[in-house]
């Protein structure tokens, strides 16, 4: 399909003109805390009482009045269990008539069920004493609604008496993979074939993200089994990706099927990798004809799939941390159009240093090592040496 250049949206506008237009409404259900990570919270969860409920020792040691010591330190040699003192370690609760906790470093416990306590200790009243509510009020905001929840956050709200969580129905997100020339992963690609694999990472992401990925079966480049395979999928889920076809190339049909059926069309957007995007709204639904390279995939996942996933949970795209980095190669964008950069980050002599993926790196080049993102502005060049802000996508290991 034949696309104006000139009209072609930035990702940020493209984003945008998506998500303007679509504002899905996820019902709520109840999943038990321990199946809720990964999960998007449906609404505001506040703690449900106090913990401690009550007062509690905070350190393994003795309870006792704070007012036998109002005058020094008493004598403690006749003391007896149970009525001048209790035991009472971290997180226990003890008897009322008791305020105040001795360390049992600074205690000594006699045979005879008497103590000596060190007199350099000061007793008062809630020494050592957590009180109520000191580790979850009742009523405390514990997550807003639209959290994706984490391991740390089942904890919390479980915690704070959420056995069941109310979270977003799953977003379906429809993925039809396209192209005569693909096979399915396990078969070994013949002469003209090549593996269909944009699914693993969109799965994988979306799974990462909250959302299901359907994957349909992979479509040949025929025009009436690519409109049904489409059809289908815009049926069945909140949202479709079309994978390939998005170019220029006899085959290339997705986009312009997508224009047919379109409240809302744009192809193009001003990035590369992934220049030839399709972007359609379709019976209220985003369609996205995703380019068929891996890379360009990749990177249209990153900011467009996620941003729409995030917002089908009524969440913006969050913001990744960026570092300073020395450049270890030149980096340069062409007018008109941001580039897209991944980047090996790697520490040397204590100096964080961020290696572009070179022109015509091999996909595990450009996969495999690959930490660092940035993306260079439209018509600027930036120089080796350079310091660039580089986005951190994995963990940077110190050079050996
Ligand atoms: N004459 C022009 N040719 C191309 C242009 C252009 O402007 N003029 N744009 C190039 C750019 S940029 C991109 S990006 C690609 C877009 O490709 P398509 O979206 O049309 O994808 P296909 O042609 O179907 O496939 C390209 C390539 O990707 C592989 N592929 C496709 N789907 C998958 C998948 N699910 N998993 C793994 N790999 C996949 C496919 O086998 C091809 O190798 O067009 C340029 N051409
Ligand atoms: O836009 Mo394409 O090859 O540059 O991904």
């Amino acid at each position: 399909m034949k696309f104006d250049i000139d009209a072609a949206l930035t990702r940020d506008e493209a984003l945008g003109a998506l998500t303007s237009r679509w504002s899905p409404r996820l019902c709520e259900e109840a999943v038990p805390a321990a199946r809720a990570c990964g999960r998007v919270l449906a609404r505001d969860c506040h703690a449900r009482y106090d913990l401690p409920r009550h007062r509690v020792s905070s350190f393994d040691g003795i309870a006792v009045r704070s007012t036998d010591f109002a005058d020094g330190m008493p004598d403690t040699a006749g003391w007896k269990l149970g009525r001048d003192y209790v035991r009472a370690d971290t997180g226990d609760d003890f008897p009322d008539e008791f305020d105040a906790v001795v360390a049992i470093e600074d205690v000594e416990l006699r045979e005879d069920g008497s103590v000596a306590v060190d007199p350099g200790v000061e007793v008062r009243p809630g020494l050592a004493v957590k009180p109520a509510g000191a580790t979850m009020a009742d009523g405390e905001l514990l997550y807003r609604g639209g959290t994706l929840l984490t391991p740390e956050a089942i904890a919390l709200l479980a915690a704070g008496g959420w056995a069941e969580v109310p979270v977003l129905r799953r977003l379906r997100v429809g993925y039809v993979p396209t192209g005569t020339e693909l096979v399915s992963v396990g078969v070994e690609p013949t002469r003209g074939q090549n593996v269909q694999t944009n699914s693993l990472a969109l799965g994988a992401y979306c799974a990462q993200w909250g959302a299901d990925l359907v994957a349909y079966d992979i479509v040949a480049d025929d025009r009436d089994a690519l409109a049904a395979a489409l059809d289908r999928a815009l049926a069945e889920c909140d949202l479709v990706l079309v994978n390939g076809g998005s170019s220029r190339g006899s085959e290339d049909f997705n986009s312009e099927l997508l224009a047919e059926r379109a409240s809302f069309f744009a192809h193009g957007v001003r990035a590369v990798p992934g220049r030839p995007i399709g972007l359609a709204i379709v019976g209220g639904k985003p369609a996205v004809n995703v380019p068929g390279p891996m890379i360009a995939a990749l990177l249209a996942a990153d900011w467009l799939v996620h941003g729409l996933v995030c917002h089908g949970y009524g969440q913006p795209l969050p913001r990744r941390v960026a570092v300073p980095a020395v450049l270890d190669a030149p980096l340069g964008a062409r007018p008109g159009f941001e580039q897209l950069a991944r980047l090996v980050l790697a520490e040397h002599d204590g100096v964080l240093h961020a290696a572009p993926v070179p022109a015509g790196a091999t996909l595990a080049q450009n996969v495999g090592a690959v930490n660092g993102f940035v993306a260079v502005p439209a018509g600027e060049r930036w120089e080796t040496g350079s310091m660039v802000d580089v986005e951190v996508l994995g963990t940077v290991a110190p050079m050996l």
